[in-house]
This record gives structure tokens, C-alpha cells and sequence, in this order.
């Protein structure tokens, strides 16, 4: 993590797990877990399904608590004949200020493309959303070095069209689809070559400034026990959680780690 604007993030993405009774006893017990300071350090925020986003708004605006929220997806229209999907004006009126687009699941299991990706985060910063735009490679892809090329790539189609000021809300997230779920975390050197190499990126195609107030994130097997090393790379802004952010003890030591980072 580099001493720059760049507050660090730590976003946990709960996938399709907790109804809304548990969702709020877990943020309960993540904002109980930490103190203003902590929270004002590094910002944390939690992604739950869709059925527990009203229930979160209502204990964090009713609390105060200082715990951000989001979506893990959004439709690319912002109305109609869509059965089943959510759109980005519903999400800004819940208070969203996140919605993740592009995840790897989405992009497997939905056949989501680049175009699709585009698509969307067009439509979450069309709808004062930031976007959390994942990228990430699998195994064949890395085992063939062809990693940074192939983040690079769908870096670019998902940025397309889009102006420098939209691509400095966006914050992007480097999850190399091996590691997610898998225990097998990316080395800190593995996380800071491509989150160094999607920023170069960024800076190549919408200026120097913007690639230095752009958040880049790690996503893969995030835990209390390998975050600091993860942190202390320079490239390296906050992290995506999936599995870890279930437990809000574990969640709240993520969100500690400036207390174990040497600098
Ligand atoms: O996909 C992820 C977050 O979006 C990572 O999931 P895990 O932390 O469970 O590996």
C-alpha cells in the first residue's frame, strides 16, 4: 500500500450466503468489533445479496454506523421487461455507493462478457455507483504467463468509452479466478504484479493521475493471516473477501491490519 490518496478498502462479498436476520447480526458484530479510528483508516464495507440490502441500510443509517454497503450485480437497464434483475436506481435509492460487476462467478456462470461487463458499469456510474470491476485470470491462463495480458484486456473492454474522471470512481479488483475459494492465496508478489500492471494500464489509457487515484484491489483467499503481506505491496489499495467476510471477528481483524503491517 502506497503512502498516496489512496484510502485502503476492504469490501466483504458475501456471494449467496445469510438471509437478512443474519446479515444484520453480522454487521452488528463487525461495527461492535471496531472503533471509529479503525473504520475511518480504512474503509469497510459489505456486499450481501440483493433480499438483505434494505435490512442493512436500516440498522447502518439508523446506527450511524460507519460500515459502507453495496450490491454484488446490477441489470444494465434501468427499467422494464427484465424479470428477475435489479436495477441501478434501485440500488442508489437503498443508499448502495458500491455494486460489483464482472465477478468471475457471473462471468461462468452467467456467461457474462466483456461487453456485458461494459454494459454494466456504464450503468452503475450512470446511477452514482462505484463500480467494483473484477478481473482475474484461471489456471490455464497463468500457467501459460499470459496473466497480465489477459487482466490488461479485460480491463480495457470494460473501460471502454468511459471518460477518466467515471474511471477514477471505479475501483478495480485484480481476483485470479485459481485463488478464489480455493485456500491457494496469490503470493503478495503474484498480487503486486498484476494490480501494478492493471494500473499502468489505467494511467496508459486515461493519464498518469488517474492511474494514481484509482483503487486496486486483491480478491482470492483473503485472510487475517495473509492480508498484511498482501497490504505492505505497493500496488495494492484494499482487498475483495468472499469466504473470510462471513465472520465478523475474522472481517474485523482484516480491517485491523494497518496493527500488523510493519512500514
Ligand atoms: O471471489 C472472491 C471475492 O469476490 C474471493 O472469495 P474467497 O475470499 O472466498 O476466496
Amino acid at each position: 500500500m502506497a503512502d498516496t490518496v489512496r484510502r485502503p478498502l476492504m469490501a466483504g462479498n458475501w456471494k449467496m450466503n445469510l438471509n437478512h436476520l443474519e446479515a444484520i447480526a453480522l454487521v452488528q458484530k463487525l461495527a461492535f468489533s471496531l472503533n471509529e479510528k479503525q473504520l475511518t483508516e480504512v474503509e469497510t464495507v459489505v456486499l450481501p445479496p440483493f433480499t438483505d440490502l434494505r435490512s442493512v441500510q436500516t440498522l447502518i443509517d439508523g446506527d450511524k454506523l460507519l460500515i459502507g454497503y453495496g450490491a454484488q450485480d446490477l441489470s444494465p437497464y434501468a427499467s422494464g421487461a427484465y424479470t428477475g434483475d435489479i436495477s441501478g436506481p434501485m440500488l442508489a435509492r437503498l443508499g448502495c455507493q458500491y455494486v460489483v460487476v464482472g465477478h468471475s462467478e457471473r462471468r461462468a456462470y452467467h456467461h457474462e462478457d466483456d461487453a456485458a461487463v461494459n454494459a454494466k458499469v456504464a450503468a452503475a456510474l450512470a446511477h452514482g455507483l462505484a463500480p467494483i470491476l473484477c478481473v482475474g485470470e484461471g489456471l490455464e491462463v497463468r500457467e501459460a504467463a499470459g496473466h497480465v495480458a489477459h487482466c490488461s484486456d479485460q480491463l480495457d473492454a470494460a473501460l471502454k468509452g468511459l471518460s477518466a474522471e467515471q474511471v477514477e470512481k471505479v475501483v478495480i479488483a485484480y481476483e485470479p479466478v485459481w485463488a478464489i475459494g480455493t485456500g491457494k492465496t496469490a503470493t503478495p508478489e503474484d498480487a503486486q504484479e498484476v494490480c501494478g500492471a492493471v494500473r499502468e494500464r489505467v494511467a496508459e489509457r486515461f493519464g498518469k493521475e488517474t492511474g494514481e487515484r484509482t483503487r486496486v484491489l486483491y480478491g482470492g483467499s483473503v485472510k487475517s493471516s495473509n492480508i498484511a503481506g498482501i497490504m505492505a505491496k505497493p500496488d495494492v489499495d484494499g482487498a475483495l473477501i468472499g469466504g473470510a467476510s462471513l465472520d465478523a471477528d475474522e472481517f474485523a481483524k482484516i480491517v485491523r491490519f494497518p496493527e500488523h503491517v510493519s512500514r
